[in-house]
């Protein structure tokens, strides 16, 4: 189980462009951080950095579990969600072939997916392609599948940018209650989280 995240000293850039240097910080179980920065701060960058999709230019992402240190492809294969801009989302599969192929992969129960179904109320748009969804239904299919396939590390880009008032409603119920069963969540923001979280700001555009 993963109780912790530790950032140390992480400098990252993208093609010739320093983003950051030195970043230092973490987040514990129950924590949420909320990253927030201007257009191009590197939020999602960091992200992805914490996903393993980047590789730093120097420094360390490190995950703690309740006996210490799990390795980082370790807790990257099997405790975190990364939910992004381009939600993942293979554009010919209906709802129900992605979200059934994504939580079989994933590791999810049946019954899981059953109880993300209702939660996100995806029955009506199970059978049309991901395509012809529109930015909220994928948000809420991509949604469906953190509950589907619970891991503990959540990293979020824009979480509500895509969804309508009652849709951010229950976004903000699923991270409340992530959060208090001992989740983390790192998310990249422009609005306020809807949870209490710890601020961290990338800075201005350079
Ligand atoms: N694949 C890439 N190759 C080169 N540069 C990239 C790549 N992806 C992102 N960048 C650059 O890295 C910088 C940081 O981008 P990033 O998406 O992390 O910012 P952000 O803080 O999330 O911005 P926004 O608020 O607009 O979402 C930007 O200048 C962007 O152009």
């Amino acid at each position: 189980m993963l109780i912790g995240v530790d950032i140390r000293s992480l400098t990252l850039s993208r093609g010739e462009r320093r983003l950051f240097v030195g970043l230092t910080t973490g987040l514990s179980a129950g924590e949420a951080v909320a990253l927030t920065g201007a257009n191009g701060a590197g939020k999602t960058s960091l992200l992805r950095a914490v996903a393993g999709f980047i590789r730093p230019d120097a420094g360390s992402v490190a995950f703690r579990g309740a006996d210490g240190e799990i390795e980082a492809e370790t807790a990257r294969r099997a405790a975190l969600h990364l939910l992004g801009h381009h939600e993942g989302l293979k554009p010919q599969r209906t709802a129900r072939q992605e979200l059934g192929f994504q939580v079989e992969w994933l590791g999810g129960s049946t019954d899981a997916l059953a109880a993300a179904v209702e939660r996100l109320k995806l029955a009506p748009l199970l059978d049309l392609e991901t395509r012809k969804l529109s930015a909220g239904q994928r948000r809420r299919l991509s949604l469906a599948r953190l509950v589907a396939a619970p891991r503990a590390l959540w990293l979020l880009d824009e979480p509500l940018a895509p969804l309508d008032e009652a849709w951010r409603g229950v976004a903000a119920e699923l991270m409340a209650e992530h959060l208090a069963g001992g989740g983390l969540i790192l998310a990249a923001v422009h609005d306020p989280l809807p949870v209490s979280a710890r601020p961290l700001d990338l800075g201005a555009t350079r």
